[in-house]
């Protein structure tokens, strides 16, 4: 299987596109025209410096508005079709993408478009080149992928075959399965795209919010199947038309279509018998067990308040390092090591953020294969000195420079805890904290899919829908990714401007991390009360929140006075109730959460957010603290 992707799916100029091309892997592109006319340089030029940076050009497109046009109309395009030969011959491809006709002339029937395919088939065969024949979803008169395959077929020239585009058909919601009576060899080239799912005029959704596959609502997997099928072995390609992406970083935008396109090819090999398999083998998507730790990079009072906060929350310093300073405080199956060195890259990660979460290890059931998986998604992997005593756990790098650690059993890296920490005969004072109910990570909104795409392509992990937040300056766009059994749950929250807290967090922390940590307790009432003992302030929530809680829920009023007097808030969906309080906002807007799922309850209380976060603001504008 050959990767490739057209290069109107990255941002920059033709050199930034083709580098990022490049540097993610992919074997190929489609060369689009536009990009090549904004370039300035000879088309043989431009040719061999595809071909120097190992790429080879697929596909040129897009030939527009050429068959079932009426003389002399008819003439002009042929003319067209031959100045775009030449120019093709000169950069080097062999194949050219037409699509199908909006011409307002163009006068539909199907013989007459075949016939105008099977003369374009013998032009392009006398200079060695072939032509492909995509539906546009818009199309005037052909806007369907079987309507473009009968003509072909009635073309029937050696040199003309089918384009398939998976937008055109699964936006037109027509059965991919009909792919699957398609002969593979007349399947000239195939481009995926997906997209989310939202009512609109075809032409305007394709050109403005097409994703990478796996990012957006459509069947791409059931497409590629029906595409393989039909023993289709030619190249593999994103034609990815996106606003944001536009404006995006080339690099980052190239590796998440490369990591889609090799999750998918790896999807559609598990699940459709084909010889030979149209993908390498891979390892499937890691189970996870649970959130292992995280770690906070911090230095002096900044890690003194951090810990002071932690003993209230009824963590205790149960561990620390035999070489590094490293403290490991636990609670239940909780596990957060505070790491104060002042070398390697915790140390980096502090300069870079100030006090931050730096790592995340997460409990997989075999490490080794999660990275080698993650590897094969285009991800680097993470190796600091590993010093006397200590274990090579295996690491690979996220998204915004952060690293992820995995944790297993089977292999024994789980042993780290008694390796490598010295136990601490640190107070007792457990206040009911069990584990971690969710990390929230907070980014821009631009980079929500590329995270997304992270997480769903490495984990068993699938996404929610997105909600959105009502911060009092602005909107906070939120989505949950989480293992079917709860076991890891994580909530990505993009902020658009910089006055949300999000927003704020966002600029003050330089870049996309964790901003807060929900800890799950079995009562929560119990746990509140033992963390006021110990100090713990929770965030004061308003007497108007209660008010409003007693007109939407049939809550008792002994029930209402307990939220109260811990300033705990309350939801319910239609398998249970959630409960939730928050800490004050630490260094920097991060926080914590207490919460305590009853029943089945499955959100995070996004209905509670806007009143939480005006509550927080509230607070720091008391406190004189900088925006946010
Ligand atoms: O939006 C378009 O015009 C357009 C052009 C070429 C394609 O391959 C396509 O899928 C869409
Ligand atoms: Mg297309």
């Amino acid at each position: 299987m050959k990767t490739s992707i057209a290069t109107v799916s990255i941002s920059g100029n033709l050199v930034e596109k083709l580098e990022a091309i490049a540097a993610a892997g992919f074997d190929g592109i489609e060369i689009f025209e536009q990009d090549f006319i904004a370039h300035d340089g000879h088309p043989r030029e431009v040719g061999d410096l595809i071909r120097s940076m190992g790429l080879e050009i697929q596909l040129f497109q897009p030939f527009r508005d050429f068959e079932g046009l009426p003389e002399p109309l008819r003439a002009k395009a042929f003319d067209r079709a031959e100045r775009k030969f030449d120019l093709m011959q000169e950069l080097g491809t062999d194949l050219v993408l037409v699509c199908s006709s909006c011409h307002p002339e163009a006068l539909g029937g199907i013989d007459r478009a075949a016939q105008d395919f099977a003369e374009l088939g013998d032009r392009a065969a006398s200079r060695g080149l072939r032509v492909g024949y995509e539906a546009l979803a818009w199309g005037r008169h052909v806007n369907d992928h079987r309507d473009a395959w009968e003509i072909v077929r009635r073309a029937d020239h050696d040199n003309v075959g089918l384009i398939l585009d998976s937008f055109h058909t699964l936006a037109r919601k027509i059965d991919p399965d009909t792919i699957r009576r398609i002969p593979g060899d007349k399947i000239f080239y195939v481009q995926l795209a997906d997209a989310p799912l939202i009512e609109m005029d075809l032409l305007y959704w394709s050109r403005h919010f097409r994703n990478m596959p796996g990012e957006g609502d459509l069947a791409v997997a059931d497409f590629m199947r029906a595409v393989v099928a039909t023993g289709y072995a030619g190249p593999i390609s994103l034609e990815i038309f996106n606003d944001q992406f536009r404006g995006g970083r080339p690099r980052t935008i190239a590796k998440d279509g490369y990591r889609s396109l090799v999750a998918l090819m790896d999807d559609v090999r598990r699940c459709e018998p084909v010889e030979p398999q149209p993908a390498p083998e891979m390892p499937g998507r890691a189970l996870v067990n649970g959130v292992s730790f995280v770690e906070f990079a911090t230095r002096r009072d900044e890690a003194d308040a951090l810990e002071e906060m932690f003993r209230t929350l009824g963590f205790r310093h149960s561990g620390t390092h035999i070489a590094k300073k490293l403290a490991l405080w636990t609670q239940g199956e909780i596990r957060i090591v505070v790491n104060r060195e002042t070398t390697g890259y915790a140390s980096s990660a502090y300069t870079m953020h100030g006090t931050t979460v730096c790592d995340i290890g997460i409990a997989v059931d075999y490490a080794g294969a999660a990275v080698d998986r993650a590897q094969k998604l285009g991800a680097d992997t993470f190796r600091q000195a590993v010093g006397p005593g200590e274990l090579d756990i295996p690491a690979i790098r996220g998204l915004s420079g952060s690293v992820l650690h995995f944790i297993d059993e089977a292999s024994g890296l789980n042993d780290v805890w008694t390796v490598e920490f010295e136990p601490t005969a640190g107070e007792h004072g457990d206040a009911g904290l069990t584990r971690i109910d969710h990390l929230a990570q907070t980014m821009s909104y631009d980079e929500m899919l590329s995270w997304s795409l992270f997480y769903t392509t490495l984990f068993q992990m699938r996404k929610t829908p997105m909600v959105d937040v009502v911060d009092p300056d602005g909107l906070v766009r939120s989505q949950a990714l989480e293992a079917s059994d709860g076991s890891i749950r994580i909530t990505l929250n993009g902020a658009e401007t910089h006055r949300t807290m999000a927003g704020g967090f966002l600029a003050d922390s330089f870049g996309a991390s964790v901003q807060h940590i929900a800890l799950a307790s079995s009562d929560i009432f119990a746990t509140s009360a033992a963390m006021a003992s110990k100090g713990f302030e929770p965030l004061p929530m308003s007497d108007n929140y209660y008010a409003d809680l007693v007109a939407r829920f049939d809550l008792a009023p002994e029930m209402l006075a307990k939220l109260k007097a811990g300033n705990i808030l309350y939801d319910e969906d239609a398998n249970g109730t959630f409960f939730q309080y928050y800490s004050r906002p630490y260094a920097g807007g991060m926080f914590f959460e207490i919460v305590e799922r009853r029943g089945g309850y499955s959100g995070y209380g996004a209905p509670n957010a806007p009143f939480r976060i005006a509550a927080q603001k509230r607070l720091m504008r008391q406190k004189g603290m900088p925006r946010k």
